[in-house]
C-alpha cells in the first residue's frame, strides 16, 4: 500500500549520472542535454534527451521504444522513425525529453523482431508473430523511465503517444500524465497491417482508417494532428 511518497511508490534509486549537451541536426540545429543515470532497475543503458522547458509549462515526454530498422535505417515496416523525428522536433521547440528506451522489439529484442517478420511475412500480425515465438505481445514494462522521469524531476507531464498502455503504466508509477498528445500518423506503402493491429489489438489511437485491404502506395501518408 502506497502513502503517496514517490519513494514509497516508486523505490528504484535512480539518478542522474551525467549531462552532455549536443546540437541536434534533426531538431532544426537546438542545443540538447543527453542525459545518462544511474540505478536504473533493469540496468539496460536507456538515454533521455532533454530540452529544458519554460517555467509554466508542463514538459512534452515521449517514451520512445527502440527501433533499430526504422530509428536507424528508415525501414517502411513501421512508424518509429517518423515518430522520433516528430518528438525530437516537438521538444526541441516546446521542451520536454525524449526517454529513448532499450526495448527492441517490444521488448523481445533485434533477432526476435526480425524473426516476428518472417511470420508476418507469412500472413501472421505483430501480436501473433510475438506468441508463435513463445514471447508476450508486449514485454514493454516503463518502470525504468518512471525512473528516469522522476530523476529529471519530470513528474508531471504532457505524454506523446498513441499507446494507452505508457500512460497507464506511468502513472502507476507515481507519474502524473496532465494530458496524452497524440503523434502523426505515417502510414507507408508497408506499414497499414501492422498499423491496423496496433488500433484493434492493443487500443492505440490512430484516428486515420487502416485496414489490410488499405490500398499500398509506395509513398508516405502523413497525417499529423
Ligand atoms: N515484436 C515486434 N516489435 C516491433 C514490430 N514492429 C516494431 N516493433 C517494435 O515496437 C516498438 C514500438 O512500438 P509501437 O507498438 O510501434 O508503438 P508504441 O511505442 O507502443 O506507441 P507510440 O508511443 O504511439 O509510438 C519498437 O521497440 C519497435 O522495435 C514487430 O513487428 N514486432
Ligand atoms: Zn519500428
Amino acid at each position: 500500500m502506497n502513502d503517496g511518497s514517490d519513494t514509497r511508490r516508486f523505490p528504484h534509486r535512480t539518478a542522474v549520472r551525467a549531462r552532455v549537451p549536443v546540437t541536434l541536426h534533426r531538431a532544426g540545429h537546438r542545443t540538447a542535454d543527453l542525459v545518462t543515470f544511474t540505478g536504473l532497475p533493469d540496468r539496460e543503458e536507456h538515454l533521455a534527451v532533454v530540452v529544458p522547458a519554460h517555467r509554466h509549462t508542463v514538459p512534452l515526454v515521449r517514451l520512445h521504444s527502440e527501433c533499430l530498422t526504422g530509428d536507424v535505417f528508415g525501414s517502411a515496416r513501421c512508424d518509429c522513425g517518423p515518430q522520433l523525428e516528430e518528438a525530437l522536433t516537438s521538444i526541441a521547440r516546446e521542451g520536454g525529453a525524449v526517454l529513448y528506451l532499450r526495448q527492441e522489439g517490444r521488448g523481445i529484442g533485434l533477432y526476435n523482431k526480425l524473426d516476428a517478420y518472417v511470420l508476418q511475412d507469412r500472413g501472421r500480425d505483430t501480436f501473433e508473430a510475438n506468441r508463435l515465438l513463445g514471447r508476450g505481445e508486449d514485454e514493454r514494462d516503463y518502470t525504468a523511465a518512471a525512473g528516469m522521469l522522476h530523476a529529471l524531476g519530470l513528474s508531471r507531464v504532457r505524454l506523446l503517444t498513441n499507446n494507452p498502455d505508457k500512460a497507464r503504466q506511468l502513472t502507476g508509477l507515481g507519474i502524473e500524465v496532465a494530458e496524452t498528445a497524440p503523434t502523426g500518423v505515417y502510414l507507408t506503402g508497408e506499414n497499414g497491417r501492422y498499423l491496423d493491429a496496433k488500433a484493434r489489438h492493443a487500443g492505440h489511437t490512430l484516428p486515420v482508417s487502416l485496414s489490410p485491404s488499405t490500398p499500398r502506395s509506395d509513398d508516405m501518408e502523413v497525417s499529423v494532428p
